[in-house]
C-alpha cells in the first residue's frame, strides 16, 4: 500500500484565528492507501474508537469523494481526534497527498490544500484551511483569501494535551461575533510580530505574538486549568502559551533548553486541577511525507 505520514498541526496561535497555523514534528497520522473499485476506511491508533469508518463521515472519506479516486484506506491514529492537534486535518492532508499519488492527479501541495479542507468541513461545518495547509505544505502557513503564504520554521514547542474532549464544532459556537476596535488593533500588531519571529525562529517575538483578547477568552473557560497550566509554562520559561487550534490542547513557544521543564510544568498543572494529560516536546516541523 502508498503510505504517507501526515503530522499534527496547531492552528491559530493566538493572534491568527482560522488564518496561521504550524506543522508539529510529532505526533503524526499514517495513512496507507490502494486502489479499489469503493471507498473503505479501517481506522487503528489513538482515540480510533470514536472516529467513524463510514467514509462519508470521516475526512479521509470526504478527500476520497473530493478526487474521485476510491480507494482501501487505512488510517493509523497518533493524533487522538477532538484534540486542537488537527487530528482529523491530519488524516485528510494525508489521504490526499496519497490519493493523488496513487490516482496520478498531478495536484501540487498547494492545489490539495483547498481538497483536504473538504474534511474539515464535513467535521466542523466549515472549511477553515489552517491546519491541513500546514499538515500539507509543512512549517508556519498563512491561510488567506488569496492563498496560503509559508515560512520555513523550526521554533521549539511544547504541546500539552489534558484528557478533556473539545469539538471543533463546539468551541466555534463560543466565538464572538464582534470584537472592539481597540482589540482587533492589538490583534493586527501580534499577527505580524508573530510572523516577523516565524521568520527570524525568534521564540521571544512569537510568544509575544501568540497573545490574543478577542477567541482564546471564550475558548479557555472550556479547558479545565487553562489559567494555571499557561501560568506553569510562562514561570517555566515558555515566551508564549496560547489554546491549540480550538483546544483543548494548550501550546507554548520557548527556547529549546526551556523544553523539558515547560512540559513538566504544565503537566504538574493540570495534575493540580485533577485534569490527566500528556506533553510532546516537539518543534515546528516539516509537511506530509510520501513512503
Ligand atoms: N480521520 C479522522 N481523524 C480524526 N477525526 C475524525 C476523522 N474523521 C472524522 N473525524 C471526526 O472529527 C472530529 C474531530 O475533529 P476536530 O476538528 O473536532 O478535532 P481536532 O482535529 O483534533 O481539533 P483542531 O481542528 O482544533 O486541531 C471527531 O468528531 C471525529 O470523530
Ligand atoms: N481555526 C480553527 C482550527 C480548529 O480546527 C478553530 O480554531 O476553530
Amino acid at each position: 500500500m502508498l503510505t504517507v505520514r501526515a503530522p499534527a498541526t496547531s492552528a491559530n496561535l493566538g493572534s491568527g484565528f482560522d488564518v496561521f497555523g504550524t506543522a508539529l514534528e510529532r505526533p503524526a497520522d499514517v495513512v496507507r492507501v490502494e486502489r479499489a473499485e469503493e471507498t473503505t476506511i479501517e481506522m487503528s491508533g489513538a482515540g480510533s474508537e470514536f472516529i467513524p469508518e463510514d467514509p462519508e463521515k470521516n475526512t479521509a472519506g470526504a478527500v476520497a469523494e473530493a478526487l474521485d479516486a476510491p480507494a482501501r484506506i487505512k488510517i493509523d491514529k497518533g493524533v487522538r481526534p477532538a484534540s486542537g492537534l488537527g487530528s482529523s486535518a491530519a488524516s485528510a492532508a494525508g489521504a490526499a497527498l496519497a490519493l493523488n499519488e496513487l490516482y496520478d492527479r498531478g495536484l501540487s501541495r498547494s492545489e490539495l490544500v483547498p481538497i483536504a479542507a473538504e474534511g474539515e468541513a464535513l467535521v466542523s461545518g466549515e472549511a477553515h484551511e489552517d491546519n491541513v495547509a500546514p499538515a500539507l505544505l509543512g512549517g508556519f502557513t498563512i491561510a488567506a483569501e488569496d492563498g496560503v503564504t509559508c515560512v520555513d520554521a523550526s521554533l521549539p514547542l511544547v504541546v500539552c494535551l489534558p484528557d478533556i474532549v473539545v469539538s471543533t464544532r463546539d468551541a466555534r459556537r463560543v466565538v464572538p461575533d464582534t470584537a472592539a476596535v481597540e482589540d482587533v488593533v492589538d490583534t493586527v500588531g501580534r499577527a505580524a510580530t508573530l510572523t516577523v519571529g516565524m521568520h527570524r525562529d525568534d521564540p521571544e517575538l512569537v510568544g509575544q505574538g501568540m497573545e490574543d483578547r478577542i477567541v482564546t477568552p471564550a475558548r479557555a473557560e472550556l479547558i479545565d486549568g487553562y489559567d494555571r497550566v499557561r501560568e506553569a509554562a510562562l514561570e517555566a520559561g515558555a515566551t508564549g502559551v496560547t489554546v491549540s487550534g480550538a483546544g483543548p490542547g494548550v501550546i507554548a513557544a520557548c527556547y529549546e533548553s526551556d523544553r523539558r521543564e515547560i512540559a513538566g510544568a504544565m503537566l504538574d498543572a493540570f495534575d493540580d486541577v485533577g485534569v490527566e494529560s500528556r506533553a510532546y516536546q516537539t518543534r515546528i516541523g516539516g509537511g506530509a511525507t510520501i513512503h
